[in-house]
């Protein structure tokens, strides 16, 4: 006999949690199921705790360069990982319990602890007990993908999940893949004072982004010693006197990399495989993501899938919004879509990379007649009042209507600034209701009115 519930959330994501509370406040009965840590990867192996450490390698890093702003530190600059790891584990510790108590605290929930697998279109085995609801939700995220290297079997690699036990300070971290991942931790081992080589198969790093983006960010690594190595894929490792050699294919016929440790940075795949999906008869693509509409409906009635399971954004912001547009959808009246969003994310890297809608070379490829502006950061008195000048921000706006197709700013808070956008981009603003707006001295967005002030054909 199943017990019944009105909902049973299936992970703790970004997404589930908010979803089972709906659904509670609804005064509706809900089953949440976590098979492992309460608030999943943003929480426990990805933003939160990779910001912290990213937090821990700036003050290493501006303790470096302490003399430069006329403070003197009397020593040279250590970095004890033990103690940079266990300052991430008390943060990750902190939203982790936040999550899990905000659950068990449910009025109308119940939490069960384990895997969840379906066993019908309206079923859910865990722990040996069968729940059923006619409306399941899926939350069950993803994890680092582990790709098919020859030798990868003999020698020990690091995962974004891994990397987060790492207590001392590897000698020569070698990070395969050159996207967010990878260069976010590339450059706070870095900092903590690793050797750091970046193994990238695209001609450039951050390979969606535009290619001036990507040099910059180039730029910005090489200038902290990172070696950077692109257009060369990773093909085999293997281990050489106890240490990882990595062999590949391309620039240049340049000797393989060798390195202390190895870490795999190159995407991620869904949790789709254990979870009896075949037997409810929910679709999956040909990489496991769950194929949903524009409203987060799978291809089965009254089931769900929502955040990096559903493959239509890979994001804790897009996670959240997908709680939104379901409940929005089921209890509000409210005809929510995916397509309704604007995209952004960050690239978290120092200083980072805030991006909003298309690229200049989407906008290209479009034909899209656009006008764009560019300003390096050079000229922004916030960054060079910090010294911290490198990279720039642009812009690129349709030619007819004004409207902002996309900008990015790699440059200090520019993961902030750019945001400026978003309101203007979600309400179909044009530009100039942003160049009309005062903005606070001094920031950096107080510059994003002389930006558009620049705008000229794009060629
Ligand atoms: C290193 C790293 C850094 C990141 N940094 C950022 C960032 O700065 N900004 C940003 O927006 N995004 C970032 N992301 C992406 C972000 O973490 C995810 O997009 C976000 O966590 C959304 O995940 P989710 O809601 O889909 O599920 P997840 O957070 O992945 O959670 C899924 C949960 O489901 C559970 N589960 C899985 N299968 C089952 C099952 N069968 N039964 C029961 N439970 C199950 C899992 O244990 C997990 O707790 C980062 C990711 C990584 C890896
Ligand atoms: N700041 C953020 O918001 C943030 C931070 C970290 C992760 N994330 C999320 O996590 C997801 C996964 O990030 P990711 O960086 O692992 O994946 P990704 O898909 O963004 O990048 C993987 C990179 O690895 C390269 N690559 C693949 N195989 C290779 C090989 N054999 N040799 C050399 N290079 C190889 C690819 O060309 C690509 O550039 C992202 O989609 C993102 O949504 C977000």
């Amino acid at each position: 006999m199943s017990e019944r519930y009105d909902a049973i959330v299936i992970g703790t994501g970004q997404s589930g949690p908010a979803l089972a509370q709906r659904f509670d406040r609804e005064g509706l009965r809900v089953a949440v199921i976590e098979r492992k840590h309460f608030g999943g990867t943003c929480v426990n192996t990805g933003c939160i705790p990779t910001k912290t450490l990213v937090a821990s390698a700036r003050v290493a890093h501006m303790a470096r360069r302490a003399a430069e702003y006329g403070v003197d530190l009397g020593s040279a600059v250590t970095v004890d990982m033990k103690r940079v790891k266990a300052r991430k584990d008390a943060v990750v510790a902190l939203s982790r319990v936040g999550v899990t108590d905000w659950m068990e605290g449910l009025k109308n929930g119940r939490v069960f602890r384990g895997h969840a697998r379906f066993t019908g279109r309206r079923t859910v085995r865990v722990n040996g007990e069968e729940l059923a609801a006619d409306r399941i939700f899926i939350n069950v995220g993803g994890r680092a993908f582990v790709p098919d290297i020859r030798g990868l079997d003999t020698v020990p690699y690091l995962t974004n999940s891994t990397t987060m036990e790492v207590d001392a300070l590897p000698e020569h971290l070698i990070v395969i893949g050159g996207s967010y991942i990878g260069l976010e931790f590339a450059q706070a081992f870095r900092r903590f004072g690793s050797r750091v080589t970046v193994v990238e198969m695209a001609d450039r790093l951050i390979p969606r982004e535009d290619a001036d983006v990507s040099e910059a960010v180039r730029d910005i690594l090489q200038a902290e010693g990172i070696a950077v190595r692109t257009g060369t894929k990773c093909l085999s490792v293997s281990e050489r006197d106890g240490r990882i050699a990595l062999g590949g294919a391309g620039d240049g016929g340049k000797p393989q990399v060798e390195g202390s440790h190895l870490l795999l940075a190159v995407g991620r795949r869904p949790n789709t495989d254990d979870l009896g999906l075949d037997t409810a008869g929910v679709e999956v693509d040909d990489n496991g993501f769950v194929t949903v509409d524009d409203q987060c409906r799978t291809s089965v009635d009254g089931i769900w899938a929502i955040g990096d399971v559903n493959g239509r954004g890979a994001f804790t912001h897009t996670s959240y919004n997908d709680h939104e547009i379901v409940a929005a959808n089921i209890f509000d009246d409210d005809n929510r879509r995916i397509s309704d969003r604007v995209p952004c994310y960050g690239l978290f890297i120092d200083p980072p990379l805030g991006r909003v809608g298309l690229t200049e070379r989407e906008v290209r490829e479009r034909g899209i007649k656009a006008l764009a502006a560019k300003r390096m950061m050079t000229t922004v008195g916030r960054a060079r009042e910090r010294g911290e000048t490198q990279g720039f921000m642009k812009v690129v706006v349709d030619a007819g209507t004004k409207e902002v197709l996309g900008a990015a700013i790699l440059g200090v808070n520019g993961d902030e600034a750019v945001q400026v956008f978003l309101t203007a981009m979600a309400e179909r603003l044009p530009a100039t209701s942003i160049a009309r707006t005062m903005h606070i001295h001094p920031t950096v967005s107080e510059y994003l009115p002389t930006l558009i002030g620049d705008l000229k054909p794009l060629c």
